[in-house]
């Protein structure tokens, strides 16, 4: 114990004292002291940021407006400081709202939005805005020019840290060559030393947002950094979605059955959730109906049960008749029944009695009709307590018997049921169970019986028992309670929330989110990386959350890029490249754990990055993306999106999987002929040389021991003659373009030609059968030259001699 610890009690006064230290937090002061958290813990780190921030928000106005973005991005030394400017085209901002966008931190139009965006929390531009104002002590400069507007509005505001409010310095219209949208300017200590994240940053944010155009002038470097458009084509619109009921967690359920308008819990979920109709909601509320009033047990009207006794007694001052005819209808009805539970006897009860009504003239009121279920229920579940034991394990027998194998010896099956009848018996009334109790009830029968009867009934005989038992119950037709009550019962909630799980669902509508589309992403990819090989996958949307989320990877191989040491891996959320904590980072965690020795790749230990000329892509779009902090930096390990992350990345690295097993094969071949290239010749002459007869012909021959297509050149004076000979198995299909000096004619129906500046091309696509042979003929001058172009078999598997 510390000396002050101990002092603690002794002295009076201390809490008081104590208290006197406590006081609020603001949040600005929480985030002034906790920079790090939202990407400022260096000024390197400070600058990258404070861009990303403007240009993540730039990029969701303009696409947010349906506006092509033209952003520019500019940082400049100045004195001690570094100023940096951010401007958009985009839809501006309302002279009502900028000063709280920029001046108060946790205000954002997204964060309640179940719509993808790269902005969520309605931090981002604010923390920039106050470290900036930390560092270099000067305010933000913001002119914006919503659309329409004759003037801009120019502001310059600092966070007030103590009320987390704006304080504005100038206030004032001014003119702007911009029609609309925003410009902010902030000055921060900083430095270019994470130029190459910088770099990467508005490198990676063009490869994945193609319909914008970006513009980065920078200190030490004349000719700025521009990226075109490369389309006109915006990101498929986003619509907002209500959450998935397979998403959400307790205390989330609660606050939104607190909130709603509904009455009933069907039309709550119809009315919350995406995805639930009617008989969804049915499904889900059989499903909570189970979990919150249990199902009910129903038994057979056995041998020895004498119902038309116990129903007469039972009824009294009817008459005769009417009592006969009511006593024999009630046991009737339940000998047809296979089994009977409690609230069907009421039923079967209610409906004879009033039968009896209207055929006899007599009332059956209530206490009568409670009279008669009673009666009957005992006599169907055995009258006096040791009968009903009997009678009700005689029929648990037959259940532990059906679910249970044939070793299971009778004994065992017998003193399990007995057990379980004891746990029914002492149960609720009617014999209403929840499936949980069920369980627990089958278990202790089940340890009870291995404990006394020295027999084993394990896990799955006792899964068995429950499976059986649970589906021949009874769903019960109570009255669901009502939202208002399931709002406050905690365990009514949560059988709600487990009805919700259970319940087949389909998966969200993923039109609240823009995935890049593997289309775009082979694309991107393209633009930015010269390699051999592209692959690309994107996943159907899964739910994390009540979120629902999309994953895309990509793969580029070989080229230009390099071949030392690990492949890039280039992470993206929500189309923002993450430049920041690569090892913290679901993704990374993921591609680690694949083995891709199995899919080409060299990976030292069979475990970790792997190595080689690749680049990795992962896109994780979702209305929600589980980011590690607030900076944004990397993704946390959620299980569900893992997966996903996983199957994605398996997609495309099977592609390549099958591209490096081929060019292997290729390679192989390759090496083949050149060893027959060298040797065939050289054979030649050596039968001639040992028979004394000529030279054999060996044209043709190569292709002919590798199964090669061929294609060869005929000349007859004005004829020219193309033969192609399919020596593999299987059909080829190459596509022929003839480059002719002079113009060609006679040409068949199946060929065209164009004329290219003086050179002819003829277009030829034959399909030829494996072992058969194609053959084009036209006429052109006989001094005419030719170059010959065959498309569609690779290099290795051909051979041209024309
Ligand atoms: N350039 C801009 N044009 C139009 N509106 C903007 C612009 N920048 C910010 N906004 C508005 O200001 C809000 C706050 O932006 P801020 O960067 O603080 O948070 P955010 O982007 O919502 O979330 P995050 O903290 O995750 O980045 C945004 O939600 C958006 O409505």
């Amino acid at each position: 114990m510390s000396s002050f610890q101990s002092q603690l009690g002794e002295e009076e006064g201390i809490a008081d004292e104590l208290a006197e230290g406590q006081r609020e937090i603001s949040i600005a002061e929480f985030f002034e002291k906790n920079k790090h958290m939202l990407g400022f813990d260096s000024g390197a780190r400070g600058l990258v940021t404070a861009v990303k921030e403007a240009v993540d928000n730039a990029l969701d106005a303009c696409e947010e407006a349906g506006i092509r973005p033209d952003i520019y991005v500019e940082i400049r030394e100045v004195g001690d400081y570094y100023r940096l400017v951010v401007e958009d085209n985009g839809p501006g901002i309302t002279k009502e709202q900028l000063p709280k966008v920029f001046g108060k931190l946790l205000y954002g139009s997204r964060f309640h939005a179940r719509e993808q965006s790269r902005g969520q929390q309605g931090i981002g531009i604010s923390a920039a805005v106050l470290y900036s104002q930390l560092t270099s002590g000067k305010p933000a400069k913001i002119t914006s020019r919503p659309k329409g507007d004759a003037q801009a509005q120019y502001f310059e505001l600092i966070i007030d840290t103590d009320t987390n409010e704006p304080e504005i310095k100038a206030d004032e219209p001014t003119s702007w060559d911009r029609s609309h949208g925003t410009r902010i300017e902030i000055e921060m200590e900083a430095n270019m030393r994470a130029r190459a994240q910088l770099h990467d940053y508005i490198k990676h944010t063009a490869v994945v947002n193609p319909h914008a155009r970006l513009e980065l002038r920078e200190p030490g470097s004349d000719e700025p950094l521009k990226f075109e458009r490369g389309t006109d084509q915006l990101p498929a619109e986003t619509e907002e979605i209500r959450p998935h009921p397979h998403g959400v967690e307790l205390g989330t359920l609660i606050k939104m059955l607190e909130a709603t308008e509904s009455y009933s819990v069907s039309g709550f979920l119809q009315e919350e959730f995406t995805r639930v109709g009617k008989k969804t909601a049915d499904k889900v509320c059989a499903g909570f109906r189970d979990r919150h009033f249990g199902r009910a047990m129903g038994w057979s009207a056995g041998p020895d049960a004498d119902l038309e006794a116990a129903l007469t007694e039972a009824v009294s001052n009817k008459g005769a008749d009417a009592t006969g005819f009511f006593a024999e209808e009630v046991t009737g009805t339940l000998a047809e029944r296979d089994l009977t539970a409690h609230h069907e006897l009421v039923e079967v009860v209610d409906n004879v009695a009033d039968a009896t009504e209207d055929e006899y003239g007599v009332t059956f009121g209530t206490t009568v009709r409670e009279n008669a279920v009673e009666a009957a229920w005992a006599e169907l579940t055995g009258f006096d307590p040791d009968e009903e034991l009997d009678r009700l394990s005689s029929d648990l027998y037959a259940v532990v018997d059906e679910a249970t194998s044939t070793r299971k010896d009778d004994a065992t099956k017998h003193g399990v049921a007995e057990r379980l009848a004891r746990r029914v018996a002492a149960g609720d009334e009617r014999h209403r169970a929840t499936q949980r109790t069920l369980r627990a009830w089958v278990d202790e029968a089940a340890a009870d019986t291995e404990e006394y009867d020295d027999a084993t009934f394990g896990e799955t005989a006792r899964e068995n028992v429950v499976d059986v038992l649970w589906s021949r119950m009874r769903t019960v037709p109570d009255d669901l309670p009502k939202v208002r009550e399931v709002a406050a019962d905690r365990d009514s909630a949560s059988a709600l929330l487990e009805g919700m799980r259970e319940t087949d669902i389909l998966a969200p509508p993923t039109d609240c989110l823009a995935p890049i589309t593997d289309e775009l992403v082979e694309a991107g990819l393209k633009k930015e990386f010269d390699a051999d090989f592209y692959a690309a996958a994107t996943r159907d949307a899964d739910v994390h959350g009540g979120d629902p989320f999309i994953v895309e990877a990509g793969i580029a191989y070989g080229g230009e890029l390099g071949s030392e040491g690990q492949v890039e891996l280039l992470r993206f959320a929500n189309r923002v490249p993450l430049v920041y904590q690569r090892g913290a980072c679901a993704t990374t965690d993921v591609v680690k754990s694949i083995g891709w020795r199995n899919y080409g790749l060299d990976q030292p230990g069979g475990s970790g990055m792997p190595n080689g000329p690749a680049v990795i892509m992962i896109h994780v779009a979702s209305t929600n993306v589980p980011f590690t902090s607030e900076s944004k930096d990397a993704l946390a390990n959620i299980p569900a999106i893992e997966d996903e992350i996983e199957l994605a990345v398996r997609e495309a690295a099977r592609e390549l999987k099958s591209y490096l097993n081929k060019r292997r094969s290729l390679q192989k071949r390759r090496q083949k002929q050149d060893v027959l290239g060298r040797i065939l010749p050289e054979m030649a002459d050596k039968v001639a040389e040992v028979t004394g007869r000529d030279r054999p012909n060996i044209d043709g021959a190569m292709a002919r021991i590798m199964n090669n297509v061929s294609i060869e050149r005929e000349r007859d004076g004005d004829l020219v003659r193309l033969v192609i000979e399919n020596h593999s198995d299987r059909t080829e299909e190459p596509d022929v373009t003839d480059i002719v000096s002079a113009e060609p004619s006679d040409l068949p129906d199946d060929a065209t030609v164009v004329d290219l500046d003086g050179e002819w091309f003829v277009k030829w696509s034959p399909s030829i059968p494996g072992g058969e042979e194609a053959t084009l003929e036209y006429a052109v001058d006989e001094d005419a030259e030719f170059d010959v172009n065959v498309d569609g078999v690779e290099a290795e598997k051909l051979t041209v001699n024309a």
